[in-house]
């Protein structure tokens, strides 16, 4: 479980980006985080994945501080952590498996990196994580000649492979067509539901949300404004976020 307990985000010309939020974020869940452009959902990921330095707040996991532990504890959570970037870069010459593979890379000695050697755990590790995003008929497809949505699910599958248990991921379906966005979508509520994997993502698009999230949270001028499960937003609530 994880608690996040006031957690503020200030520029250092004193602008508040993220404000006093609280949440709990239990394992398993697929959380969507919508609100109007510029309501603070990228700064909010960048700081629950540890890429921007909270101001103020405390990061539970597992009732400890994370962002007041030790080295060891904070570097055990950043590889349980991944953050995938609205528009992954791919090797575009490269198959979707190797792609996947080079999420290994950090952990794979040096002789191997040279010589190009995978272990075969790496390979049947990279092969169940294209499975289960759907794309094991497209392994050996170089990533240039997949679609958008595909190429999104190749950069889910290499943030996971390397054991992350928890995966930001900002605006994940932005500039897919509607079909792309919703099997990625559905994509990702597998990975939650099947294998205890715990994502959160922010979208655009409420409808998308309200059809595949666990849970929503509303951000409102970098203020959680609200947070739903299991239910579709109402007109109030829609119209509170705008
Ligand atoms: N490093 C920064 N420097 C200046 N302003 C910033 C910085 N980071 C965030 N902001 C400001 O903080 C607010 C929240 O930005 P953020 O990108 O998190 O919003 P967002 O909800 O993700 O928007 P969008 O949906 O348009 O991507 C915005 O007003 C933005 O301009």
């Amino acid at each position: 479980m994880i608690t996040i307990r006031g957690l503020t985000l200030k520029l250092p010309e004193g602008k508040t980006v993220l404000d006093r939020i609280d949440a709990h974020l239990p394992q398993g869940r697929f959380v969507a985080v919508v609100g109007a452009s510029g309501s603070g959902k990228s700064a909010f990921l960048r700081c629950l994945a540890m890429k921007d330095r909270w101001t103020s707040g405390e990061y539970l996991v597992d009732g400890e501080d994370i962002l007041k532990a030790g080295a060891l504890t904070r570097l055990k959570f950043r590889r349980k952590i991944s953050y995938l970037e609205q528009r992954p870069i791919l090797y575009e010459k490269k198959s979707a498996l190797k792609n996947v593979l080079i999420g290994n890379v950090e952990q794979t000695p040096l002789w191997r990196r040279i010589t190009g050697m995978v272990r075969n755990d790496d390979y049947m590790g990279a092969m169940d994580m294209l499975e289960q995003v759907g794309l094991l008929e497209h392994a050996h497809r170089q990533a240039e000649k997949l679609s958008g949505g595909e190429r999104q699910r190749v950069a889910i599958a290499r943030s996971l492979v390397h054991g992350a248990r928890l995966l930001f991921a900002d605006e994940p379906v932005s500039g897919l067509d509607p079909h792309s966005a919703e099997a990625m979508m559905a994509t990702m509520k597998k990975l939650c539901a099947d294998h205890g994997t715990t994502i959160v993502a922010a979208l655009h698009r409420i409808e998308l949300a309200e059809k595949f999230a666990d849970e929503i949270w509303g951000l409102k001028d970098g203020r959680l404004a609200i947070q739903v499960s299991g239910r579709r937003l109402t007109a109030v609530e829609r119209n509170g976020l705008s």
